[in-house]
């Protein structure tokens, strides 16, 4: 034994109630590998796993603990009931005044085990999700928000949403995508229906897409005997959004994709925090559909649905290839002369993949790496899960750190459980309730199976093959050599001690095959544990490499803005320079004009003025001309000659 089993597990700190569903097989004359114990009074909880007879490696028996184990013959309704899924939905609910609590529900198996089975049903039943969609309305009833009431209503729900979404009222969203072909007799919300931009599926109504018919849905079995209570005093919104995460990426699965042609580029959706949501990671910018009725709900995820196997990889007719997420946003405000703020609690459900042996798979190349991913998300999902069996064992110790930062789908189903430490203790909201239903095929791959069930259960414990060893070929031998040698009996002494020395070494064998178990647990753990460390390394690497692109780019754009600012302040300076410059020249220029005046010109003189100066200039020239002759004459001879001229002169100008 290597392990000591716990009573009847009901974890209360653990991440996830574990419950195992067996389905109904279908494989006559295959050998049957597990055993359900009885649980007396009350319902299973333990299960045995044997090898197959033709097992070569002498392999332990196996015995595993769940919340509840559920047989072949268990009904739909007995796991919606049985799992506790209406408290969980009641919960998200929320208790009347206070915000409700998360819920998440996944399914866990073998490829072909019943996963898809039991939470989307088949043609003829209804899966858990349908059923919880039927309970979700049926409890809300009456106090679901009308958006065709009141104007505002879709407006605030739009507002409230944290995760940069988009918001489309389910009227628009299907009439869009099918025309009036497929909706539910809305006459009165669709003449309401606020208007909007629904050209993001453009590519609508294209008669070749499969349209989806309520009338063609399931409504077996029926709920009409559960409710959940909801808060009377609150009015509620729900919100649907679906995603799936295909190699390690998130994929909206209500954009359209599928008809624009498979080879239609999707765009790959961010798991982060947002301005609004800085204290809480979300799937940022998805598609959002407000469903007021469980008719719209049922339509939006078939849409999904369908989406997810058309975009898929194409060979995933009968196997789900990715991890899909309907994600059931139950949004509720007080109701009352003053309406309250919307509050958003979620119930998350997920299919997961399947896991497959890449020996078994024969798959190649590209659906190689495709399963390598997936098997690769399921094995970190598989540590979480070991590590919660791990400190549910050992709740005295120090608990171990869940490390679901892995790899996209552990974060997306753990990262509310351990709401974030930043979140301030008024505000905090309970850690979600979560269920796995881990589904199993009891006549079915063996290997794959045991793998699953290894990491799944919440406890293990390893007994050793009850099959002939070879002590006790010896002491059987032994024991009948005794009774055929009539009369010739070996002292009892010796017979004795031979028996004691067989026993004892019986005993050691035993105790060398279960260390031999211990070991090659240790070793899978050990390689499970250096694979995850390598993926890491090369997550780091990735992550190194895109922060250097980053901070990179981030330094040539602030650069490239730096020299764009510095022109702009040049070419700015240049201008203000060469303005001041032409002012300058203007005031030099007025000051220039002004000083000609001044200076240089003389006064405008009339004609009359003119002619009086040359007037006077000549008659003081004239007086002097006098002058100087009557000088000139009381000096020289020529004195007479020069006055008759003068005079002579003076007559023709007279005269003239
Ligand atoms: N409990 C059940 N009762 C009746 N039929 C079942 C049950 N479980 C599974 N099946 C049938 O078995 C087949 C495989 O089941 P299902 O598709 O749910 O497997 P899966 O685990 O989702 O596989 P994959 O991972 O490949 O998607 C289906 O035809 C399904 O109808």
């Amino acid at each position: 034994m290597t392990r000591e089993m716990e009573p009847p597990p009901k974890p209360t700190t653990s991440l996830f109630d574990v419950y195992l569903r067996l389905r109904p097989t279908f494989s006559p004359g295959a050998e049957r590998f597990l055993d359900v114990e009885d649980g007396g009074r009350s319902a299973p909880t333990h299960i045995t796993i044997r090898p197959p007879t033709n097992d070569h490696r002498k392999r332990a028996i196996e015995r595993f603990a769940f919340t509840q184990v559920f047989e072949e013959e268990a009904a739909q309704l007995d796991l919606f009931k049985g799992t506790g899924l209406p408290g969980i939905i009641e919960g998200v609910l929320g208790q009347p005044g206070r915000e409700g609590r998360d819920g998440l529900l996944a399914t866990l198996g073998v490829t072909g085990s019943g996963k898809s089975h039991t939470i989307l049903g088949s043609k003829a039943q209804r899966g858990l999700t349908q059923l919880s969609l039927d309970t979700l309305y049926q409890s809300i009833g009456q106090r679901i928000t009308s958006l065709a009431e009141n104007d505002s209503t879709f407006p605030s729900l739009c507002q409230a949403d944290v995760s940069e979404a988009q918001l489309f009222p389910a009227s628009a969203f299907l009439e869009s995508l099918y025309g009036d072909g497929a909706l539910p007799d809305r006459a009165a919300s669709r003449a309401a229906t606020p208007m909007m931009d629904v050209s993001f599926m453009s590519a609508s109504a294209n008669p070749k897409r499969y349209i989806p018919r309520l009338s063609n849905l399931p409504q077996y079995p029926a709920i009409e005997d559960i409710t959940a209570s909801a808060d009377q005093s609150a009015e509620y919104a729900v919100v649907i959004s679906m995603y799936e995460v295909y190699n390690d990426r998130i994929f909206d699965l209500l954009t359209a994709s599928a008809t624009k042609g498979a080879a239609a580029k999707r765009r790959t959706l961010l798991f982060k925090s947002t301005e609004q949501s800085p204290d809480k990671k979300v799937v940022a910018g998805l598609k959002k559909v407000v469903c007021s009725s469980l008719d719209e709900a049922l339509l939006v995820l078939e849409t999904g649905l369908t989406e997810r196997r058309v975009a898929g990889t194409g060979s995933n007719a009968v196997s789900s290839r990715s991890h899909g997420f309907i994600c059931v946003e139950v949004k509720k405000r007080h109701r009352g002369a003053v309406l309250g703020p919307w509050t958003s609690s979620s119930l998350t459900i997920v299919d997961l993949a399947g896991s497959e042996r890449a020996r078994t798979a024969k798959t190649a190349g590209a659906t190689l790496a495709e399963a390598g991913k997936i098997n690769e998300s399921l094995m970190y999902l598989g540590q979480c899960m070991q590590m919660q069996s791990d400190n549910a064992e050992n709740l005295s110790k120090p608990q171990n750190v869940v490390p679901f930062r892995q790899c996209k789908l552990t974060e997306l189903l753990f990262s509310n459980s351990f709401p974030s430490a930043h979140h301030n203790h008024h505000n905090r909201k309970p850690p979600q309730k979560a269920i796995m239903i881990v589904t199993a095929d009891p006549l079915g791959d063996y290997n794959a199976t045991s793998q699953i069930l290894r990491y799944s259960a919440l406890a293990r414990e390893v007994t050793v093959p009850r099959v002939p060893s070879v002590t006790q070929t010896i002491l059987s031998a032994t024991a009948a050599s005794k009774g055929l040698a009539s009369g010739r009996t070996t002292p009892s002494a010796t017979q004795e001690e031979l028996e004691r020395a067989l026993a004892e070494l019986a005993r050691l064998r035993e105790q060398m095959e279960v260390m031999q178990l211990q070991l090659s647990d240790e070793i899978s753990r050990r390689r499970q544990a250096e694979a995850s460390w390598k993926a890491a390394e090369d997550r780091m690497e990735e992550a190194e490499a895109e922060i250097r692109d980053e901070v990179w780019e981030e330094m040539e754009r602030r650069l490239a803005e730096e020299q764009r600012r510095w022109r702009a302040a040049r070419d700015e300076e240049a201008e203000r320079n060469e303005v001041h410059m032409d002012a300058k020249l203007e005031i030099l220029t007025r000051g220039i004009g002004a000083g000609e005046v001044e200076v240089y010109e003389d006064p405008a003189q009339t004609g009359e003025e003119m002619i009086a100066e040359l007037e006077g200039e000549n008659e003081r020239l004239r007086l002097r001309l006098e002058e100087v002759e009557r000088e000139r004459g009381l000096r020289s001879p020529s004195k007479k000659m020069r006055v008759l001229k003068t005079r002579k002169w003076e007559g023709i100008e007279m005269d003239e």
